[in-house]
């Protein structure tokens, strides 16, 4: 899936978060946003995954302008949703959990369901045979009948990746999917999302541990004080001088001294 973004902006209490920001993630590319604490990451992510509203600007998935839809919407277009905070069903167990993820995409769907009719069985089957897979991918096979409360942090945000692919999303928006992470479970992590996309899932990751996605992203996009201050290939990203500006936090020419935490 193709993800345009042109000239987006929102601003909070007349303060722009995110301003003019312009991106396109071709399809089965990995791109990366990074930026310090306060750029406009997460604002940006949420725009595009529908859960904020933006007050100018364009965003198309395959040529499909969505801006003005709401987030569930767009996720029936394919657009999968990885938040930051552990989103779980309580009282739920973990297959569950990741089962709630392809409800939306079944045929029989809600009234089937409601009225228990023989395809809502079938299914129903379908379904948690495809939750199973997802919870072996990343690494929960194991947890698939335990409470999902009972998961670590660490398993709660696989849980998440794993009710994300349930829903075989086309576009895939990860926000800061490392942190919090152990060691460990970041290399898990990293390797499923090399994984992802060597299948071709189109795929947008938040992040601020510039490490985690240089070696992951084909494409960065370096956002600060709400705008874009360099885009392109890592290689080029690592070596921008208004990149190493804005996370040493020196003020290069044209920005007043002071202007940045
Ligand atoms: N709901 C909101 N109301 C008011 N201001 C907000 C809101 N959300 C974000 N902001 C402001 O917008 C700016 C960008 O915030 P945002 O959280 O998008 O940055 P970020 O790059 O994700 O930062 P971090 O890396 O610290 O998570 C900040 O100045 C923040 O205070």
């Amino acid at each position: 899936m193709r993800l345009v973004v042109d000239r987006v902006s929102r601003a909070f209490g007349g303060v722009y978060a995110v301003r003019d920001v312009s991106l396109t993630v071709e399809p089965g590319e990995l791109r990366a946003v990074i930026g310090p604490n306060g750029a406009g990451k997460s604002t940006l992510f949420a725009l595009i995954g529908g859960q904020l509203a933006a007050n100018a600007g364009r965003i198309e998935v395959d040529g499909r302008p969505v801006r003005r839809l709401p987030a569930h919407r767009r996720a029936r277009l394919g657009i999968g949703v990885v938040f930051q905070a552990a989103r779980i069903f309580t009282g739920m167990t973990a297959a569950e959990n990741v089962m709630v993820g392809a409800h939306a995409t079944t045929r029989a769907g809600f009234l089937a369901g409601a009225l228990r009719l023989p395809a809502h069985h079938r299914d129903e089957r379908e379904i948690r045979s495809r939750a199973l897979a997802c919870l072996d991918r990343t690494g929960l096979a194991d947890w698939a009948d335990r409470p999902a409360e009972e998961l670590p942090l660490g398993q709660q945000r696989a849980l998440q990746l794993a009710r994300a692919l349930c829903a075989r999303p086309r576009l895939l928006l990860l926000d800061e999917p490392a942190s919090g992470l152990r060691a460990g479970e970041r290399e898990s992590l990293a390797a499923l999302i090399g994984d992802l996309r060597a299948e071709g899932l189109t795929m947008l990751l938040v992040e601020h541990d510039v490490g985690f996605v240089m070696r992951l992203a084909d494409q960065v996009t370096v956002l600060d004080l709400g705008r874009v201050i360099a885009s392109g290939p890592p290689a080029a990203i690592r070596t921008d001088p208004a990149v190493i500006a804005a996370y040493l936090g020196t003020a290069p020419a044209g920005r007043p001294e002071g202007s940045h935490p």
